[in-house]
């Protein structure tokens, strides 16, 4: 049997419907694992996937869902990557228009590229990811050694 993943659901306002619109597409999908959103994006995925489970007769999944992101949301994510718990990203931030919490979503990106985990910015990448052979089979990303990075700062 396949291992459920842990997926992360983010948009920011002026992409939220994007996210949406993509959920409802991929719900079948996305029903099949663990979901972790940040407050807002998550009560929106939740309404769909509810929906969706309703009209289907199947028991909606449960979505961790974290503080609205620029209460502290990013950084609560950024922590559950920090501990390996996230398998892919999908992160529709806005190229347009400053956040509030700008410092967070870039600590955020930081933190999915330290820890080589699956991301998407774009709706585009995160149609590749859930159709590639790789998500479906239990790929694994490997984990980057930066220990002589620690090394080299410790001298
Ligand atoms: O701001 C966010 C990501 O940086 C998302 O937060 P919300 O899901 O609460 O809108």
């Amino acid at each position: 049997m396949r291992k459920k993943k842990t997926i992360a659901l983010v948009a920011h306002d002026n992409r939220k419907s994007d996210l949406i619109d993509w959920v409802e597409y991929n719900w079948k999908e996305l029903f099949q694992h663990n979901l972790v959103c940040t407050g807002t994006t998550g009560s929106m995925v939740k309404e769909v996937m509810d929906k969706k489970c309703e009209d289907n007769n199947l028991i909606p999944p449960s979505i961790t869902r974290f503080k609205s992101g620029p209460l502290g949301g990013d950084q609560q994510l950024g922590a559950l990557i920090a501990e390996g718990k996230v398998d892919i990203f999908i992160f529709l931030w806005d190229p347009m228009q400053p956040q509030p919490h700008d410092v967070d979503v870039k600590a955020l990106l930081r933190i999915c590229a330290l820890y080589n985990v699956v991301t998407a910015t774009n709706r585009s990448t995160a149609d590749f990811i859930i159709s590639s052979e790789l998500f479906h089979k239990d790929y694994k990303p490997a984990i980057i050694d930066y220990s002589s990075y620690i090394n080299r700062l410790n001298k």
